[in-house]
């Protein structure tokens, strides 16, 4: 898609659909307990196909690039008794790893097995009342482990008490969860390294009200993005001034890095994003990102499009999600006239140049390649490859996008 260079028409207004990541928990505990009515949900093919995942009663399961539907399902049909299935997603998928998640149903009484790799999708698993009831667990490879396994918790006989080990990455993650199966009156605690979720839940108290979910963080970056290079306020909806989502901390951080002002205007859930028109940019932007990892690509090409010197840690889970975000960023960010250094779990700006022309943003089957990379297109006209990889999160994202520029 081609990208001319453009501007932004002041003061308009956004709707993005419901959080990606609440709406996939909703659906699990939906399917598991019943009697759950959910708003604004996610428009996103991650949603969809998780929502097509739990209605099929096919022994193929097909989850695409959905990591939260492949970690979800996996402990949702290991418990799913007098049930075989195999549950598969796209080649990528099937690179990114599942061992922890699978050990710790097994030590639970789970038959999983492997289809191909050790420790990788797909899996065959034939559903089981599970026994026991306490498992240890990685925490620093993916929360959505751990996730997967609180969303079952109240389903077995004796609860589940989950002791994490080590350092806990996309922590939000799990205090979205927490909160969550709180509001649904699920019991539960996270004290020191151990989350335990009670059984005993009677669905028949679930409150009658519908969940209404709240909209989602991680695809309005973007357009905090788009505020803040082209200094043009713009309002984005539907989103409450206290949020479940770890990625909110947009508003601090935009704030604090690129001087965009968050206002909420509570009744109609609506934020508006005012760019602070004397706000001097700082000399260099650090930032550790292990909770908010989603919003590490949007962050950095907001500073190399504003030639901010950028250091940001806390990014070891990168390099497993869509693609390896750490390489795709590096070198996409090279053809945005930013050369970086890379590591495990960081990337830095080493200097700034004029970027040779045309531009042509690859996006590596990562949605958040594309949208995160768009906004550059104020400064100077670009392509991005593939576009329709925004489909996993933000299906919308092109049309809101133009919208801005009209
Ligand atoms: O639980 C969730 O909904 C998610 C957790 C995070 O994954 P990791 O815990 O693997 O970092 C995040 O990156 C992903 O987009 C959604
Ligand atoms: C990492 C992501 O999703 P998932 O892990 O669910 O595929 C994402 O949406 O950025």
């Amino acid at each position: 898609m081609f990208l001319d260079k453009t501007t932004i028409a002041a003061n308009k207004t956004i709707e993005i659909s419901g959080s990606k990541s609440i709406s996939n928990r909703l659906f699990i505990l939906q399917k598991l307990f019943g009697n759950l009515r959910i708003q604004n949900l996610s428009n996103s093919e991650d949603t969809q196909l998780l929502q097509k995942a739990l209605e099929s009663d096919s022994e193929i399961i097909d989850v695409h690039h959905a990591g939260t539907a492949m970690r979800f399902l996996t402990s949702y049909f290991a418990i799913a008794e007098g049930r075989t299935v195999t549950l598969t997603g796209s080649e990528r998928m099937k690179q990114r790893p599942i061992k922890f998640l699978v050990d710790a149903l097994r030590t639970l009484g789970a038959e999983i097995q492997y289809l191909e790799n050790e420790g990788f999708p797909p899996l065959k698993i034939t559903g089981k009342k599970l026994t026991k009831s306490t498992v240890s667990i990685p925490a620093n490879v993916s929360s959505q482990f751990i996730t997967s396994l609180m969303l079952i918790g109240a389903k077995l006989h004796n609860g589940l008490q989950i002791k994490l080990q080590g350092e806990v990455t996309s922590r939000p993650y799990l205090e979205m969860t927490l909160k969550i199966l709180r509001t649904l009156e699920i019991p539960n605690e996270w004290e020191g390294d151990t989350i335990k979720i009670f059984a005993g839940f009677d669905p028949a108290n679930l409150s009658s009200a519908p969940f209404v979910v709240e909209s989602d963080w991680s695809s309005a970056s973007y357009f905090y993005s788009v505020a803040a290079i082209s200094r043009e306020s713009l309002n984005l909806r539907c989103f409450k001034p206290f949020s479940l989502q770890g990625d909110s901390v947009l508003r601090e951080i935009y704030w604090e890095c690129f001087g965009v002002n968050t206002i909420s205007e509570g009744a109609e859930s609506k934020i508006s994003l005012y760019p602070e028109t004397s706000f001097e940019l700082p000399k260099k932007i650090k930032l550790d990102l292990r909770d908010a990892p989603d919003i590490a690509q949007t962050i950095c090409v907001t500073a190399a499009a504003l030639q901010i010197p950028f250091e940001i840690c806390g990014l070891s889970t990168l390099k497993i999600k869509e693609t390896d975000r750490l390489v795709a960023l590096q070198n996409e960010l090279f053809k945005i006239g930013c050369a970086t250094e890379i590591t495990d779990a960081e990337i830095c700006s080493v200097h700034f140049f004029s970027p040779a022309e045309p531009i042509s943003i690859k996006t590596y089957n990562d949605h958040r390649m594309a949208m995160s990379f768009a906004p550059f297109s104020l400064l100077k006209p670009l392509t991005i490859e593939n576009p329709e990889v925004v489909e996993k999160s933000y299906p919308d994202f092109w049309k809101d996008f133009s919208y801005l520029t009209e």
